[in-house]
């Protein structure tokens, strides 16, 4: 099926079936046809889905009263109610999930994140409606059997599209997803392993709302997206009701971040697609919801009201409105940019067609009428050499004082300064670590230094750099986690980043092995050693009293939208270092130690694999105590007063500390870095 127009129009009612509405200041055909156009206003694209009766409806012998009218135009006839509204398409119950993915503009939408715009798709509707199986389809036929492609939603075929568009351009495309829902106004990760824990909400003048500590994977495949996307939404919170025997508890947004990582394409792009699957608005006397099912209606239903209201405020020419009340639900800040920004967005309204339905319905069709006049201001995302390169600096400095503060808990010792040790030539232990340029090489180079001149590509060592600290402060904070025996880099969807401290599980452990797809290339590292074997992280001070989890209901208690100062770490009181000589908590044996995955990086070059979120930066600092000098006679100041970077191949034996070899963090350093944080 076709979609059935290319309009949209405020309700008419009590018009004549058959007209369209009329008057409204809505984009022409020709407008539509021509795309948002950067830095101009641009309306939200609305779209309508009219789902079939369900069996149960027709067995009760419900009436239809919607009818769809074409050219965009759906009718609504009931005893008291006749209306006829107008939008982008219309999509009736014999439309196929092609026709709508085709029909919606959703081709179009991928591309224009391809372009580095921040794309979102939301569906909206009902309980019951086909929201979920618009976006998502059933996602299995049975337990062992996947969903017959003729079904699949448009998430998966955007994901199809993504990655062939991205063939086709002969682009070279970085992508990650990551996968979040909002339960009973909590933020949580539907990809960290793990019980479900709340993440905080924060806001920058830069970013806007964004979530800390949000778990952002790697993907190359569709396979392998496919299967995050069957993870989270195992994760998410679903139940039973009388409207819908799997109705979603929770709003769930899945983006995924699409960034160019040619090295010649400067300024780089950064585009994100996100699909949110908004929670059913619901009556509880219909849905006969009661005790948990209600506590989570009345969530829903509030902050779907703030939706509401913010796109009531939109919806008025601007300059009519001064303030929209984003911050009314964790749902509207996240939508915040979709709405009133700078993103491009495609709204899918979903209804029934069901006559017991009608007064949902009608409430639906005047909320995505409302909503089509919603403008937008179209920017395209690009990052400048510079401004990417700070970026990567500042994780990567946030990165290395997590590692230092690690090392020093752990005992462990860090890179000795050799005479030897040439700026731009690192030794050779630091190239096997961090590849091209290891962690060593690049302190002693200034980091803009080793970017060679435009177009030849530098970025994949930077990320690299960063993708091996990742990795090595992972280890070292879950030492539990044994390395692969192959000393491989998983090449499957790799997880990265930012997690929740309270999060236990380890970071690669999360790649959730059973729940690839066969054929996936996805290997996981197994523990093979006990955890007796290895030393164990001490638990790590809280931040200023409170648990160093910022936002977790298990750990701290409190509202999970702290305010960064609350949440600042407090310099620890380090654990004395060992005697000279002495291996601190190890000794261990080499074969328990040998850490593959730090000195075999650099044969599994995956170079956008290590990007990670401002969020992450700055919980590592919050999450992680600075290092202060300890006494010693190894406590002397680095030569230039600087970070040194970490060391070789993690854990290794480790080595007896020369007095003045072992330089340490300036304080006054540290300050200034936090300083600049805030
Ligand atoms: N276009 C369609 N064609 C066939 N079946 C559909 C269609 N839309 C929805 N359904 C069926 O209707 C039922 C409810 O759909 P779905 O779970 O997608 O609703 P929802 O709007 O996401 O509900 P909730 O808000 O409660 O999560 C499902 O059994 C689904 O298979």
């Amino acid at each position: 099926m076709e979609p059935e127009g290319e309009r949209g129009g405020e309700p008419q009612t009590d018009r004549r079936p058959g007209t369209l509405p009329r008057g409204q200041e809505r984009p022409s055909p020709g407008e539509e046809r021509e795309g948002p156009v950067e830095g101009r206003e641009t309306r939200l694209r609305v779209v309508l889905r009219v789902r079939p009766l369900t069996c149960k409806e027709t067995r009760r012998g419900d009436r239809r009263v919607v009818h769809s009218l074409g050219d965009g135009a759906v009718h609504v006839s009931a005893a008291r109610h006749d209306a006829t509204f107008g939008f982008s398409a219309v999509f009736d119950a014999s439309a196929s999930q092609e026709a709508v993915f085709e029909g919606s503009g959703m081709r179009q939408l991928v591309e224009l994140a391809i372009d580095g715009f921040s794309c979102t798709v939301f569906a909206f509707g009902q309980t019951g409606s086909g929201k979920t199986y618009t976006l998502m389809g059933p996602l299995t036929q049975s337990e062992t059997q996947p969903a017959s492609p003729a079904l699949l939603g448009l998430m998966q075929r955007s994901f199809a599209c993504l990655l062939e568009q991205s063939r086709s351009r002969g682009s070279d495309l970085a992508l990650s997803a990551s996968y979040l829902e909002i339960y009973n106004e909590q933020v949580r990760d539907l990809l960290s392993p793990g019980p479900p824990c709340a993440l905080p909400l924060r806001w920058s003048k830069t970013r806007g709302f964004y979530v800390e500590n949000q778990l952002s994977v790697d993907f190359e495949s569709l396979e392998a997206i496919v299967s995050l996307l069957l993870q989270g939404s195992q994760r998410r919170r679903t139940s039973a009701h009388a409207l819908n025997r799997h109705s979603s508890r929770s709003h769930a947004l899945l983006t995924i971040h699409i960034r160019s990582r040619a090295p010649s394409t400067c300024p780089s792009k950064q585009g994100t697609l996100c699909f949110v699957d908004l929670a059913g608005s619901e009556r509880v006397k219909e849905t006969g919801s009661s005790g948990e099912l209600s506590v989570e209606a009345n969530s829903i239903n509030r902050s779907l009201l703030a939706l509401g209201h913010c796109i009531s405020l939109l919806a008025k020419p601007r300059g009519k409105w001064t303030h929209i009340p984003y911050r009314d639900s964790k749902l509207t800040r996240l939508l915040a940019r979709s709405l009133g920004g700078s993103g491009i967005t495609l709204m899918v309204a979903c209804i029934s067609p069901s006559s017991r339905c009608l007064s949902e319905t009608l409430s639906t069709l005047h909320y995505a009428s409302r909503a089509g006049r919603v403008t937008t201001r179209p920017l395209a995302n690009r990052v400048s050499r510079e401004k990417l390169l700070q970026n990567l600096e500042e994780e990567i400095h946030a990165l290395k004082l997590e590692n230092l503060s690690l090392r020093q808990q752990l005992c462990l010792p860090r890179v000795p300064v050799r005479s030897t040790e040439v700026p731009g030539n690192p030794p050779k232990s630091c190239l096997s670590w961090g590849g091209r340029y290891g962690p060593a090489g690049l302190h002693h180079l200034p980091l803009e230094r080793q970017l060679p001149s435009e177009g030849t590509p530098a970025w994949p060592s930077l990320y690299g750099l960063l993708r091996d600290f990742v990795v090595e402060n992972e280890h070292m904070r879950q030492p539990w986690l044994s390395p692969d025996p192959s000393g491989d880099i998983p090449d499957g969807p790799s997880h990265r980043a930012t997690r929740s401290s309270c999060d236990s599980q380890p970071l690669l452990r999360s790649a959730h092995a059973p729940q690839i797809p066969p054929g996936h290339s996805t290997r996981l590292r197994q523990p093979n050693t006990t955890s007796a074997s290895i030393p164990r992280l001490p638990k790590l001070p809280p931040a200023s009293g409170r648990s160093s989890c910022p936002g977790c209901p298990q750990c701290c208690p409190g509202p999970a939208d702290a305010t960064v100062s609350q949440v600042l770490p407090v310099p620890p009181v380090l654990q004395p270092a060992p005697p000279e000589g002495s291996a601190g908590v190890l000794p261990l044996r080499q074969e328990d130690t040998a850490l593959p995955g730090s000195h075999q990086l650099h044969r599994h070059p995956q170079p956008h694999q290590g990007k990670r979120s401002q969020g992450r930066s700055r919980s590592l600092s919050q999450q992680h105590p600075l290092p202060r000098e300890l006494p010693g006679p190894e406590r002397g100041p680095s030569p230039e007063g600087r970070v040194i970077p970490s060391a070789p191949p993690w854990p290794g034996l480790p080595e007896t500390r020369a007095a003045g070899t072992v330089p340490l963090l300036q304080w006054e350093e540290a300050l200034d870095w936090l300083a600049e944080q805030i």
